[in-house]
């Protein structure tokens, strides 16, 4: 086969996929990347974060968008990466607690809600993780009051806990305010998985906020150690791009190791060997758009969401929570088999586990048109 019969071979894969642009992904935290990123991605394509050294543009690139996620999370002492994905930057954020319980002779005991990401389960297979979870309020956050008095029990040694900003089934925020006054007069790390949340949160208009509802997550919270917030997701970067961020760069130390072949003579990050086109498009699209870009793409988004939420109710179907942020869970005591026959139309919801709910995600892909017919098809699959 020559490149044109190759490209042709291709496409006819390729044309098996799904497109964001015809609105039947409802269930996807990622979204069309923004078009810049086609020209980027062309630029870095060859780049290797693996070895810096040799990619000096790419590397200060990293550390300039690693500084302006910072400035977004209120720490211009931010140290961290632009990685594979929120997986990899939870399972980082865990082996620094790993290896920070070590050194000062404390047990991996560790707090990790319910609502966690299934990432959070690999942490513990592969770090031997003693996770603590507690019950969870109504609101599906963390019981507060039962992790103070758990860790106030002198049997019970906690060197950890992991919040969630913005949960992956409900888009629930764990109340990171009291986590983060726990940690402080405990001496405890706490880790806040903002991955989905990072690019929501920070750019929501206060009229899409819930009353009663603490929406405080990042460093500007003194207890917070290191936070997840993810580009490729809300952030309109290619995948891969997911992003950890540590309170400063000493925790570099318990992350290092010797990598002697390399142009820099240690590398931190779970995966050696790592494109900078991640890091490229999110410099770039994070400078396009600024603050008010993705004010704009969130607001539009929660607009999107509130609209679902209305129609869907005028269909009869009822929210598990109000939505904190554009993900919504509608009640479904037969969720895998409305799921199901939504699939039979094209529909892509996801299940909530924690609830008897169908999961739909308001990604700036989703226009209202799609919304409808959505709703419609959902309405239909209850009339018989
Ligand atoms: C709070 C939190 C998450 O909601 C999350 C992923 N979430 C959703 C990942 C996803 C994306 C597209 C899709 O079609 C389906 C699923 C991860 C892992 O992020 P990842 O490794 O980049 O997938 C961590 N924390």
């Amino acid at each position: 086969m020559d490149e044109q019969d190759i490209l042709k071979e291709l496409r006819k894969y390729r044309s098996q996929d799904l497109k964001y642009e015809e609105g039947y992904i409802l269930g996807s935290m990622c979204t069309k990347p923004h078009p810049m990123a086609r020209k980027i991605s062309e630029m870095f394509f060859e780049t290797n974060l693996g070895d810096p050294g040799l990619f000096k543009g790419t590397s200060k690139l990293e550390k300039e968008v690693v500084s302006m996620l910072g400035g977004i999370l209120h720490n211009n002492n931010a140290f961290g990466y632009i990685i594979s994905g929120g997986t990899e930057a939870n399972l980082t954020a865990m082996r620094a607690f790993k290896n920070i319980s070590k050194s000062k002779d404390k047990q991996q005991n560790i707090i990790i809600p319910e609502t966690a990401h299934f990432s959070f389960d690999k942490a513990r297979d592969m770090m031997d993780l003693n996770v603590v979870r507690p019950p969870l309020t109504e609101y599906f956050t963390m019981d507060v009051k039962f992790i103070r008095d758990y860790i106030e029990d002198s049997k019970n040694e906690i060197s950890g806990i992991v919040g969630i900003a913005g949960c992956t089934e409900l888009g629930s925020i764990d109340n990171i305010y009291e986590l983060s006054k726990i940690a402080v007069e405990n001496d405890i790390l706490l880790h806040v998985d903002a991955a989905f949340g990072g690019f929501v949160i920070p750019f929501l208009d206060d009229k899409y906020k819930l009353k009663g509802y603490n929406y405080d997550f990042d460093f500007s919270l003194n207890g917070v150690s290191s936070i997840t917030i993810d580009p490729h997701k809300m952030g309109l970067a290619p995948i891969s791009a997911g992003g950890i961020l540590f309170k400063n760069n000493t925790f570099k130390n318990y992350l290092d190791v010797d990598a002697p072949y390399l142009t820099e003579k240690q590398q931190a990050t779970l995966i050696g060997t790592r494109s900078g086109v991640g890091v490229a498009s999110t410099w770039g699209i994070m400078k396009l758009l600024g603050i008010d870009g993705y004010k704009k793409l969130v607001n539009e988004s929660m607009e999107k969401t509130m609209h679902l939420v209305k129609k869907a109710r005028e269909y009869g179907f009822e929210t598990a929570i109000d939505p904190v942020m554009n993900i919504v869970a509608l009640k479904d005591e037969d969720k895998h088999d409305t799921c199901m026959k939504l699939r039979e139309e094209n529909w892509y919801v996801s299940v909530c586990r924690c609830v008897e709910a169908l999961r739909i995600v308001v990604m700036p892909h989703l226009e209202i048109e799609h919304i409808d017919g959505f709703l419609e098809s959902l309405s239909n699959t209850k009339k018989y």
